[in-house]
């Protein structure tokens, strides 16, 4: 399972958590603007916006899990089993892979707006990547920081919604994960007052009581209900390394640890493999591992924009302990 949120200070942040039992070795990607967008069924793009995000590490082409644009539009895909169907080719559409999904978006899109117009002729089309990696069932979470949306590939159709909320799981739909959060409306940041029972005494004996029945499981309904309650009640100073330390403390409120979410014998565990956080803003990556807690950062205009070929940064995936004595 995943989560994605996004949190704004005087930036926009942006990301998910990668919650999963395998990896393929993921790696920080940046796509320059020179670099040829090789697509299966339309044409191949030779120059676009600058793209940074995080790509899994098993094949020249950058499939971006999570990434940003050069103009602060980001994407992040997440798993959606069992709900997401891709389509046959339809040539009255543009008919774009799931895998070329992200590169086609971030390439153009200046703003969500630019995104909803594409997303009006894009055609999601069943062609898998290779043998070895066949079509994995997505739905995505995009947002730039005037607005978010969440993209569905469901039965009838390419479903767009408005995200009022700022994050996205896993299965049911969104529109369900929206309709489970009236449960929790009585949900409180303050003490609850006794509603109880006029005849009974009850005592406010803790701190936090406003929120018990907060779900605190790993399974993706809760994890929604738990990311949205803590994206919506945080707050933090507005500082870049407070802003993106709060970003981060939002989504370990989700974290899988090892051990919790049994996939198989033996030993196999689903768990947060790494974190990532954009500011959008300025398109600096910062992630984290499910090893190494120090924070690594990638600043995308730190590199040659203009050139042709991809720049990889493998991910720090060991513990960084700073020993004091
Ligand atoms: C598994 C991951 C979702 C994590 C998650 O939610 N795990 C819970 C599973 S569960 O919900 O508990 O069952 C997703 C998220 C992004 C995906 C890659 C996207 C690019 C590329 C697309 C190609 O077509 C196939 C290979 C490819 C590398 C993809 C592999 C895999 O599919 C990735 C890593």
């Amino acid at each position: 399972m995943c989560t994605a949120s996004e949190y704004f200070t005087e930036n926009h942040y942006f990301g998910r958590n990668f919650d999963y039992e395998i990896s393929y070795n993921e790696r920080v990607c940046i796509t320059p603007r020179n670099y040829e967008f090789k697509f299966r069924k339309i044409e191949d793009m030779e120059s676009h916006y600058a793209i940074i995000g995080i790509a899994a590490g098993i094949d020249e082409y950058p499939l971006y899990y999570d990434a940003c644009n050069e103009k602060g539009v980001a994407i992040a895909g997440l798993n959606f089993a069992g709900n997401a169907v891709y389509r046959e080719i339809d040539e009255d559409m543009v008919n774009v892979t799931p895998f070329e999904f992200i590169p086609y978006l971030l390439s153009q899109a200046d703003s969500i707006e630019d995104v909803k117009n594409l997303l009006e002729n894009l055609n999601l089309v069943n062609i898998n990547f290779s043998e070895s990696l066949p079509l994995s069932p997505l739905h995505w979470m995009i947002s730039d920081k005037n607005s978010s949306i969440i993209v569905e590939p469901l039965e009838d159709g390419l479903k767009v919604y408005d995200n009022p909320v700022g994050v996205l799981t896993n299965n049911p739909t969104f529109d369900i994960q929206l309709f489970n959060l009236n449960n929790y409306r009585n949900l409180s940041i303050k003490t609850p007052e006794n509603t109880f029972s006029k005849n009974l005494e009850l005592d406010a004996y803790s701190r936090g009581m406003g929120a018990i029945g907060l779900p605190g499981d790993l399974s993706s309904l809760s994890r929604f209900v738990k990311a949205a309650f803590t994206r919506e009640n945080s707050t933090s100073e507005t500082g870049e390394s407070e802003s993106v330390s709060q970003f981060f403390h939002i989504l370990s409120s989700v974290e899988q640890q090892k051990g919790l979410t049994f996939i198989d014998d033996p030993d196999v565990y689903e768990y947060t493999i790494y974190t990532s956080c954009y500011n959008t803003d300025e398109c600096i990556l910062y992630y984290k591992t499910y090893y190494n807690h120090q924070i690594t950062a990638v600043d995308l205009n730190k590199e040659n924009l203009d050139g042709d070929n991809l720049i990889v940064y493998p991910f720090i995936d060991e513990a960084q302990i700073n020993f004091i004595n």
